[in-house]
């Protein structure tokens, strides 16, 4: 999976002294004007607070630090950072993030509405609410919150019999209906035992739905269940606060909206803020747009008991709340490319940093990791550049836990992929280096210093459009199968797949997958040498049944495609064999990528291949291009007697 993220220079303006310390700016003053930043929360706007809890933490520490260095001996209580704060700083370290400077406190104005009304009205006067990313308009208010359940058995709000209260006595209590004295226990309990039924309760069904839970709710962690979306809740609300600061006198409203808006001089039923636009910040009631209350004034008409108050509130945007673009913008020197993307196997992020972000590879991978967790644990990037034929490269882990050993899900199926055995650093081809993050990773560790295994994430849609034209009457053979993403998918597919690839921990890799997908009766596995694996095929009885083959190694798939010379060459002509349909990937760089694609295939072949239908993957680079070419081979080239320069030239080293 790729994550994009923005591509644009730092725009947020650090002195050059500052860059990476942008944690130890001022925490009192904004980092810039207010008026030169654009609409919306931004870290430059707002105002940093002392009061949030972090802060307070941050500030006795300091306290006991300087208690420590005042009073000689150690406080009895030391905690673990503090015992971590008396190492030396390293530019390096990835504590160097204090999440409290990212911590902004946004002066905001809010409705105090009634909390069943919240919804309608927020809907009508959405163009003057605070929208911004990921904040709800619709915010609660600590403190005035009550049970529906308890609502109704007190009855409407403003009633003033005693009639509810003494419903509410009776629930509780087990009194009588109509005299209000307390039932004998016989009677109660046959009062009791009329208010349920074989399953459960009769007149309090969310109580029977509570006594009998759902088994597959009770999912805990990130579940679906109740549990689940309650946690899920809790999550998104951490990274704000919304605080009221200051309750607006009534007068104003009374005087708008009616005798009805006074202060809140008892608790007026639930009730919720709507956040307004951030221009009303400062303005009072009778500046407030006329569409406001108009709509106040309406739901006044229709409810006369509905309230309105307008109210100061503080909301506080916590080092959760900005994504990660905007907090290494604020982190890494001015003018610097903000890493823009990264590649994702599993639950480990691969970024390709630039040498300009080497010095800060750490405090952007820690950010990368904080702002993609739960399912980013490991953070690596390349650590040196693509040297041998197999164009390795070794990659360095940056932040997160050190397990490199994942499992991709692709298409339903469960893929091992074994990114490197103990090291720290491991070594990892890729088909191509380009400018543009990391394709294909053939990750093998430096201490064997061979592959393990490979997978590309971004080609599962191609996979996925590869497999669409798989029937069960098919027979695949993939020649470059890695871990097997097309093989095994296919299994599930066709009639039966034959797979190979050249590097042994791939196969083993294949081999595993095919057993955890249950899949190992539809494929058999090869590890040889692709055009070894193309001969020994079509030499077979297995020839006369394959029709469809795969060839997925872009670099280089097009040369072996001289392998199907002659392959029914001393089979009887005058039976019919069906010629398979051969997809071929390859890159092209050329002006015409088609064109080119196709005159190497000619080449390969000796011979024009007919009806190719071809098409562009992906840009892989500016200006080149992945291909897949997909075409029935040509009769005259499977029953061909001469063999291709290639062919000829492999026999004569041999
Ligand atoms: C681009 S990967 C394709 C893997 C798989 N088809 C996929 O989509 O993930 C190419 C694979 O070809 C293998 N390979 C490289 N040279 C080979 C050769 N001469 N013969 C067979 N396999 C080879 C590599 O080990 C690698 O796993």
């Amino acid at each position: 999976m790729l994550t994009r993220l923005f591509l644009r220079p730092n725009s947020v303006i650090l002195s050059p002294t500052h860059f990476f310390l942008f944690p130890k700016l001022s925490l009192t003053k904004p980092t810039i004007a207010s008026n030169a930043i654009p609409y919306g929360p931004s870290l430059r706007k707002g105002k940093t607070s002392l009061h949030c809890p972090q802060q307070k933490q941050r500030r006795w520490r300091q306290q006991q630090q300087e208690y420590q260095s005042l009073s000689g001996p150690k406080p009895l209580y030391q905690c673990k950072e503090d015992q971590e704060g008396e190492k030396e700083e390293d530019p390096d370290d990835v504590n160097m993030i204090n999440e409290d400077d990212f911590t902004r406190v946004f002066d905001i104005a809010a409705l105090r509405v009634p909390a069943k009304d919240c919804f309608s009205l927020e809907s009508r006067i959405r163009g003057h609410l605070l929208n911004w990313p990921r904040i709800r308009n619709i915010a609660r208010v600590p403190g005035d919150e009550m049970e529906e359940s308890m609502v109704s058995l007190l009855g409407e709000k403003g009633s003033e019999d005693e009639e509810n209260f003494d419903a509410f006595n009776r629930r509780i209590y087990g009194k009588a209906e109509g005299d209000g004295e307390e039932l004998s226990p016989v009677l109660y309990r046959e009062k009791l035992a009329n208010e349920f039924n074989s399953r459960g309760f009769i007149k309090f069904r969310n109580l029977a739905k509570i006594s009998r839970p759902k088994r597959k709710k009770k999912k805990k962690m990130g579940g679906k269940g109740v549990e689940g979306e309650e946690n899920e809740r809790e999550r998104r609300d951490e990274f704000s606060v919304v605080e009221v600061v200051e309750e607006k006198e009534g007068g104003d409203w009374r005087g708008l909206l009616g005798d009805e808006f006074k202060g809140r001089g008892k608790w007026m039923g639930s009730t919720r803020l709507l956040l307004l636009d951030e221009r009303y910040a400062e303005k009072g009631v009778d500046e407030l747009p006329q569409a406001i209350k108009a709509v106040a004034q309406e739901a006044m008409r229709e409810n006369s008991t509905t309230t309105f108050n307008l109210v100061r509130c503080k909301l506080t945007l916590f080092y959760d709340y900005w994504q990660m673009n905007e907090i290494l913008e604020a982190l890494l020197p001015r003018d610097m490319i903000i890493p823009s993307a990264f590649e994702t196997v599993g639950h480990i992020a691969h970024l390709n940093l630039r040498d300009e972000h080497l010095p800060y590879k750490k405090l952007i991978a820690k950010v990368v990791l904080d702002k993609n967790k739960p399912k980013i644990q490991t953070v690596v990037n390349k650590i040196d550049a693509i040297h041998n034929d197999y164009r390795t490269m070794q990659l360095e882990v940056l932040a997160g836990n050190h397990s490199l050993v994942t499992m991709v899900v692709e298409n339903g199926l469960r893929f091992h992929v074994d990114l490197a055995a103990v090291c720290v650093h491991f070594t990892c081809n890729i088909i191509e280096h380009s400018t543009e993050i990391f394709r294909c990773l053939f990750f093998s560790s430096l201490a064997e210093n061979q592959l393990k295994s490979y997978w590309n994430s971004r080609l599962a849609s191609e996979r996925q459009r590869l497999l669409n034209g798989f029937t069960h009457n098919d027979v695949l053979c993939d020649v470059f199968a890695g871990v097997g993403p097309i093989a095994l998918s296919a299994a599930k597919i066709v009639k039966h797949v034959y797979a190979n690839d050249l590097n042994p921990c791939a196969v083993q890799y294949m081999e595993k997958n095919s057993v955890l997908n249950k899949l190992e009766r539809h494929i058999e596995i090869f590890n040889m040498d692709g055009r070894r694996f193309i001969d020994a095929m079509y030499a077979s009885q297995k020839a006369q049944s394959i029709t469809q083959v795969v060839m997925n190694l872009p670099n280089d798939a097009v040369e072996y495609l001289d392998a199907f010379r002659g392959i029914f060459k001393y089979k009887p002509k005058d039976k019919a064999y069906a010629m398979p349909l051969i997809h071929v990937y390859g890159f092209s760089k050329a002006r015409d990528p088609e064109f080119d694609f196709h005159e190497r295939i000619r080449i390969a072949l000796q011979e024009v291949a007919v009806n190719v239908e071809m098409r562009r993957v992906r840009q892989v680079a500016p200006g080149k291009w992945m291909l897949c070419a997909s075409f029935r081979l040509p009769t005259s080239v499977a029953y061909a007697h001469t063999m291709s320069r290639m062919q000829a030239h492999q026999v004569k080293s041999f």
